[in-house]
């Protein structure tokens, strides 16, 4: 069973009242990056390619053209026990010509997460924009999320909200 709004709100943190939708909860664009040199995942381990930022313009506003992006949330999701995670784009992306690809959120998780932005027409993205929607179901799981993206981006978070 998918939780409401309300419940979300709860995992998600900083939030504001606008965000808060009633099934689930609204994360906004933190920063944009290109990646710039191959990754690998092997049947043991993987990389992540190295990635350049992309310049948001003294407004704070991405003008992109077509291409993949790596899309930064700023919001610190915490996934909660008993709980999974799943992420949709937000509809006026969509309708833009614009995919958000996710993955799921696992039950433990607790960092600032990302996705891949595809753009098919060029688009502007404003910093702060609200561009997907988290939702948490009811889930079994026998253990908690303790891979290498535990706990990631957390520093920056809080040495963002100083
Ligand atoms: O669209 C998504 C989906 C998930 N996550 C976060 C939450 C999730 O719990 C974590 C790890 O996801 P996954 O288990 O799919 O990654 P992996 O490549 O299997 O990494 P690991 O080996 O650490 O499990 O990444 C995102 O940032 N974006």
């Amino acid at each position: 069973m998918y939780r409401s709004g309300a419940f979300v709100a709860e995992h998600v943190e900083p939030i504001a009242d606008e965000q808060v939708q009633p099934n689930g909860v609204d994360l906004t664009l933190d920063s944009l990056f290109e990646q710039v040199s191959p990754g690998r995942l092997g049947v043991e381990g993987k990389t992540i390619g190295d990635r350049e930022a992309i310049d948001a313009g003294a407004d704070g506003t991405y003008l992109l053209p077509p291409g993949g992006y790596v899309l930064q949330y700023a919001e610190t999701i915490r996934i909660p026990d008993g709980h999974v995670g799943f992420l949709y784009p937000r509809s006026s992306l969509m309708r833009n010509s614009c995919m958000l690809n996710t993955a799921v959120w696992d039950a433990g998780y607790e960092g600032r997460g990302e996705g891949l932005l595809q753009v098919h027409h060029d688009v502007e993205l404003e910093t702060g924009a609200r561009v997907a929607q988290l939702v948490l179901a009811r889930a079994d799981n026998e253990e908690l999320y303790d891979g290498s993206y535990q706990g990631e981006r957390l520093s920056e978070a809080k040495s963002k909200s100083r």
